[in-house]
């Protein structure tokens, strides 16, 4: 409620799983399940919600839930020997009660760490050791911050590399009303055609069909426009150069059961992304990758 003081708290969410709730003080929200470290909602002041889960999201383990803010890691998509975006979101992650200092901002009180570790049984699967930390979270403004910190714990030596996306959902009013800004004339890859290279044209993009582009060495700094709802969200990311822009359209939204046959309409993912380069760490070092999402309005 807004006017109360900002608080972090663990409880129970949908079929029992563990969740953190955030609460800002003006009245804006978050919601992080450990399962996945997904973040599941996010409301601003007036208590709407800005990211799409799906009508039908299953909120099963193992399978990620439908919406939000799936962590793709340590592969994105099918690219690789690991299943589809990798394992980290279909993991239950922990409460991280010791983590080690962030580049300090005074100004956000409202956050949780997670951290996820590999069980002996994950190791068979990728070889390697590693901690993962992700701190979510939100400004009195409302703004929804997401740091990850990836080490590599390796005590053999071993580099290791790997891809990464925050697979955010927006939840739009109208998707052929939305206008994406900051990816104009980029190279991209197709993913619809082999992820064969394009070059895009110098128009901000709108949509009337299927798109499934990850956008090369974009800049730091992504608009997505909502005309009907007068707001603009501003997507700002840190160490991740690329980004994905996604939206199944009705026929692929028909075939995913956890998708409801017009979510396609409601919704938008812009993925801050390393793709295109692997990230590669060498034991004792780590990588930080950030985004900031701050929604803006037009009265
Ligand atoms: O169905 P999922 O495994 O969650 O993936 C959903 C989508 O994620 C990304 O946006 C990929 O670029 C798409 O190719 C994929 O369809």
């Amino acid at each position: 409620m807004a006017g109360d003081k900002p608080s972090v708290e663990l409880c129970k969410g949908i079929n029992g799983l563990d969740k953190v709730v955030l609460r800002e003080t003006r009245g804006s929200s978050a919601e992080v399940y450990l399962f996945g470290g997904q973040v599941t909602s996010w409301k601003n002041e007036h208590g709407e919600e800005l990211l799409f889960v799906s009508s039908k999201a299953i909120f099963k383990p193992p399978k990620a839930v439908r919406g939000g803010i799936p962590i793709c890691f340590p592969q994105f998509s099918s690219h690789g020997n690991l299943e589809q975006h990798g394992f980290a979101r279909n993991k239950f992650w922990s409460i991280d009660t010791n983590p080690p200092q962030l580049p300090s901002n005074n100004l956000v009180k409202t956050f949780v760490d997670l951290i996820l570790k590999p069980t002996d049984d994950d190791i068979k699967i990728w070889p390697h050791s590693y901690e993962f930390r992700l701190r979510v979270a939100l400004t009195p403004g409302g703004d929804l911050m997401l740091t990850s910190r990836i080490r590599n714990t390796n005590s053999d030596g071993k580099p290791f590399s790997f891809t990464f996306a925050y697979h955010t959902y927006l939840l739009v009013s109208d998707i052929s009303e939305v206008r994406v800004e900051g990816l104009e004339t980029l190279d991209y890859l197709d993913n619809l055609k082999e992820r064969e290279r394009f070059t895009e044209q110098g128009d901000a993009i709108t949509f009337e069909s299927e798109v499934d582009k990850i956008y090369l060495s974009t800049p730091n700094k992504i608009a997505i426009i909502d005309h009907e709802k007068k707001r603009t969200f501003v997507l700002r990311k840190d160490g991740l150069p690329d980004a994905v822009v996604w939206n199944p359209w009705d026929r692929k939204a028909k075939a995913m059961p956890d998708f409801g046959d017009d979510d396609y309409k409601h919704m938008l993912s812009v993925e801050a992304a390393a793709i295109e380069k692997p990230i590669i760490l060498k034991p004792g070092s780590s990588r930080m990758m950030s985004i900031a999402d701050v929604p803006m309005y037009r009265h």
